[in-house]
């Protein structure tokens, strides 16, 4: 099983602020930058998890992900197209994958990731996406679907939807803006890690 809070930050800087209050379970997800800012920040950001004894994902930079001898790497659907499974298991990485539809969902299990994510549960303000909301009621629907394997809640989660999530069978909640963009991101990431516990 996996942590039941995974918050999602685009910069090591923002680990320096979570893991010390005891956030155990993290993603970098770092887009547009050069191959080797993205090396340098991702190795930041790896070596801070393990200096806190948390575990860091990789969002879709595999072959960094293998590079830098990180633990977890998370990918979508379009990332699986051009992504080595077999290297990545290889190299013991554990991995979770994005999942919107069932035939998405179909297609991660296949994969046998370590956890499946369903997303936008609520509509997000994070990024353009084709799927509006899926509602709690496909939470459900997916922890019957999901063979055991842990189910990540995303999209849209604030400390107040949480409890609605992990009634509806979510394993795990993901969360970006309900953190960075509240005005006190420290009193908010307590608010989730009581909530989570
Ligand atoms: C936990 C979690 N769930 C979903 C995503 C989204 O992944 P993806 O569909 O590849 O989109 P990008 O995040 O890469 O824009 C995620 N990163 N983490
Ligand atoms: C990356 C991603 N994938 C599905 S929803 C989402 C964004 C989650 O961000 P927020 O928690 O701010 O809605
Ligand atoms: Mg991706």
């Amino acid at each position: 099983m996996i942590p039941r809070f995974y918050p999602i930050f685009d910069h090591p800087d923002w680990l320096r602020r979570a893991l010390p209050l005891g956030v155990e379970f993290v993603q970098l997800r770092i887009k547009d930058q050069p191959q080797g800012r993205l090396r340098a920040l991702l190795a930041e950001g790896r070596d801070l998890c393990r200096a806190h004894g948390a575990q860091m994902v990789v969002n879709d930079h595999w072959e960094l992900a293998i590079e830098l001898g990180c633990d977890w790497l998370h990918l979508g659907q379009e990332d699986l197209e051009t992504a080595d499974l077999a290297a990545i298991r290889a190299a013991g990485l554990k991995l979770g994958l994005s999942t919107h539809d069932e035939d998405e969902l179909a297609r991660a299990l296949a994969a046998r990731p370590d956890y499946v994510a369903l997303g936008p549960v609520w509509p997000t303000i994070l990024k353009k996406m084709k799927w509006h909301q899926q509602g709690v009621e496909t939470l459900t629907r997916w922890k019957q679907l999901c063979q055991g394997v842990p189910l990540v809640a995303i999209g849209g989660l604030s400390v107040e939807r949480a409890p609605l999530a992990f009634a509806a069978g979510a394993d795990c909640v993901s969360v970006v803006t309900d953190i960075t963009l509240n005005a006190d991101p420290e009193a908010r990431l307590r608010q989730w890690l009581e909530v989570t516990r």
